[in-house]
């Protein structure tokens, strides 16, 4: 088996080599092979996603996958940017299933923004469809406008689509994750006002009918964003495209106490994915060794379970997260009064001796130097 390893840009490799740690003391039989991506790979290569970097995710069983873009790149021709690597790997690989489970660990019902009644005990699933959508929708680009109301002027376009088996094949992910759970999906749709959108609410009703003991419901995706911090425990499993995924997914973030907890796995139809934190490259603490490394050390766990076929290891990384967090650690994102304050590595660290059964103070400093 075998995993590449991407740390990316920014937080990205400060992050991925904590992930690596926890892979590594797990002593698991398996080959990891790091290359440059994003920003990274346009300094060395001039492409964000060289060719030799997506020839090595192609090739590995699973990609672990940091995050990438810098301000400094936002003047670039799009096809350069950071940006287009990952969003170039989920298309050349086919991963149109984004699992982005939003966990409130008990530890940190104190953590999060929110009431701690309104998210204690929360464990929903936002399933975001990941190679369609206004994300990938062409044509796209700036033109003279020959009608609308400025005949003329400058404008800029973009296209929303979904063709009918973009649709099922999420639906289908969805309902069957949902047969694994609480047996509720949300269609968070825009219908209302998108012809993509009834399209795809027509199509979610069609295959729910092949899930008869899945209880399907609709939601605009402005409800949505609103019933998400006014009662979200009320969901289950959400699915909805690529788009508002990417949004909701960041709000339902900091229902678990901060974005830098909330991991994802984006699948294939033969699954085959790539597991990274829902956070980007977060330009503005980069470098300072206080990034939350969790989402990333968890997104390892979801490739050890769905990728490399190892559930009994990622339910040990899991425990170990918990451990952690239980003896108070935490990073300055999911600080409290009352818990003590580490960086990336201390975190990491934390984690690894969780692993190997030591959790004292003592042995995190010993193993952070050696
Ligand atoms: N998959 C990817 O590679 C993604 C890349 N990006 C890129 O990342 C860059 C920054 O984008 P932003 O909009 O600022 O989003 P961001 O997610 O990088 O950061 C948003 C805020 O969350 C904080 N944050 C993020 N991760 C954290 C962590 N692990 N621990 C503690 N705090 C954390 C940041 O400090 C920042 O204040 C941009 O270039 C953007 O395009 C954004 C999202 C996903
Ligand atoms: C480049 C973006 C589409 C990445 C992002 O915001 C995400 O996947 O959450
Ligand atoms: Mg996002």
């Amino acid at each position: 088996m075998k995993i590449a390893i991407l740390p990316g840009d920014g937080i990205g490799t400060e992050i991925v080599a904590e992930a690596v740690k926890v892979l590594k003391v797990l002593d698991l039989s398996f080959e990891m092979e790091a290359a440059l991506v994003g920003g990274a790979a346009y300094e060395a290569h001039g492409h964000p996603l060289p060719e030799s970097t997506l020839n090595l995710a192609k090739a590995a069983d699973a990609v672990l996958f940091g995050a990438v873009g810098d301000w400094k790149y936002d003047k670039l021709e799009r096809a350069l940017r950071p940006e287009q690597a990952i969003l170039g790997l989920r298309k050349n690989l086919g991963l149109f299933a984004n699992f982005r489970p939003a966990i409130c660990y008990e530890q940190l019902t104190h953590a999060s923004s929110l009431k701690p009644e309104l998210v204690a005990g929360l464990d929903i699933l936002i399933i975001r469809e990941l190679t369609g959508d206004i994300y990938f929708g062409q044509p796209r680009g700036r033109r003279t406008a020959v009608d609308g109301l400025f005949p003329g002027a400058e404008e800029a376009f973009d296209t929303m689509r979904y063709s009918r088996p973009e649709v099922e094949r999420i639906a289908h992910v969805a309902f069957q994750a949902a047969r694994r759970r609480n047996k509720r999906v949300t269609s968070v749709d825009k219908a209302n006002v998108l012809e993509t959108f009834q399209f795809w609410k027509d199509i979610m009703i069609e295959v729910g009918q092949q899930y008869p003991d899945v209880a399907l419901d609709h939601m605009y995706v402005d409800n949505a964003a609103m019933q998400l911090v006014k009662a979200p425990k009320k969901f289950d499993v959400v699915v909805t495209g690529n788009m508002f995924g990417d949004i909701l997914s960041d709000e339902a973030a900091m229902l678990t106490g901060s974005i830098g907890m909330l991991p994802s796995a984006s699948l294939n139809d033969r699954n085959q994915g790539l597991y990274e934190p829902s956070h980007g490259s977060a330009p503005d603490i980069a470098g300072q060794g206080v990034a939350n490394p969790l989402a990333t050390i968890l997104s390892a766990a979801m490739m050890l379970r769905y990728s490399l076929n190892q559930p009994e290891a990622a339910d040990r990384i899991e425990s170990a997260v918990s451990a952690v967090l239980s003896t108070g650690l935490r990073t300055g994102d999911i600080w409290s009064e009352g818990t003590q304050r580490v960086g990336t590595r201390e975190m990491g660290d934390a984690v690894v001796a969780a692993l190997v059964g030591n959790t004292s103070g003592k042995t995190i400093t010993t193993m952070t130097k050696s």
